[in-house]
């Protein structure tokens, strides 16, 4: 393997040791640990596993947190009900809604009703819309964000390369293209219509990979030198989990890739522990 490895577990240690010096500071100034309210509906198991894995991280960094449990059959305005109190509690600073929800829940109703300063996920309109006219002041979406930090990590500035993201979601595909656009690279965004994906990354000094297809990425499409940063998270029927690019063939062209499991996974996770501590004191500052 030709490429360095992106290691998202050791920087998201990094990240966690950071914003636990920051709640130790919060702690200090106000008498009182940040606080992370994650609301979780119905059986998802990968939403389980998801959600314990963000509240023992909330508390290693000294945060307080609490999950909300409501049942599979839950409607929409029994979500925004829970929303409502948690919006109303002084002692939360940051509320995540963790996707995906019941097909009977609406999905954005929710998301927007959470009060913007506590959008840790950074899904609210008024957030993606911050992101979209270049303020800074507005919450940035986990994932994204965490690839901007391993991406300078690794030594990667955007500005001036060409970018290729691939997968146009709101919660990784379009806030990538616009925090990549915000640091200056000159960002293509490519879907399941692209006519010649191939062509596209070929060009590309940075993949960004957020398709949900198997090694969709093949190896041999990775220009010599490029920084490729795989968000997919794809089960295969022999239980190994592999990301959207084609791990092994990537790595021999690459200068730096991230791995499937431990590259963006992890990142996430500790982003949004750093976006929780942020909004704390933004929280105490509009005070
Ligand atoms: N409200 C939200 N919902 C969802 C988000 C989100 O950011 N906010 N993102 C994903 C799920 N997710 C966090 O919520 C998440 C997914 C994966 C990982 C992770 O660390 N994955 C491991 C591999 C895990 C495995 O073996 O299955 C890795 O990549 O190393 C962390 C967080 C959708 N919902
Ligand atoms: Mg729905």
């Amino acid at each position: 393997m030709a490429a360095e490895l992106i290691d998202g577990k050791a920087i998201a240690a990094k990240v966690r040791g950071e914003v636990a010096e920051k709640v130790r500071a919060f702690q200090a100034a106000h008498g009182r640990a940040p606080g992370l309210a994650v609301v979780r509906v119905g059986h998802d198991p990968a939403s389980e596993v998801y959600v314990r894995g963000k509240i023992k991280a909330s508390g290693e960094t000294g945060m307080v947190s609490e999950e909300h449990h409501l049942p599979e059959d839950a409607s929409t305005s029994e979500v925004l009900a829970a929303v409502e109190r948690l919006n109303a509690d002084p002692k939360i600073d940051g509320i995540l809604v963790q996707l995906p929800l019941p097909k009977q829940v609406d999905e954005q109703t929710v998301l927007d009703a959470i009060a913007p300063a506590k959008d840790v996920d950074g899904f609210h309109l008024i957030n993606a819309g911050k992101l979209l006219s270049g303020r800074k002041d507005g919450v940035r979406a986990c994932t994204p964000f965490g690839i901007m930090r391993l991406l300078r990590e690794a030594g990667c500035d955007p500005a001036g390369k060409r970018a290729v993201v691939i997968g146009r979601s709101n919660i990784v595909g379009k806030p990538m293209a616009l925090l990549l656009l915000e640091a200056n690279a000159t960002v293509t965004v490519c879907h399941s219509r692209t006519r010649d994906l191939a062509e596209e990354v070929a060009r590309a000094d940075i993949v960004v990979a957020a398709i949900g297809r198997p090694e969709l990425v093949r190896g041999a499409w990775i220009r010599e030198g490029a920084y490729v940063i795989d968000v997919g998270m794809n089960r295969l029927e022999s239980g190994k989990l592999v990301g959207d690019v084609e791990f092994a063939a990537a790595a021999q062209r690459a200068a730096a890739i991230t791995p499937v499991p431990g590259g963006v996974g992890p990142m996430t996770i500790a982003m949004l522990l750093s976006n929780t501590v942020d909004a704390a004191n933004a929280r105490i500052a509009a005070k």
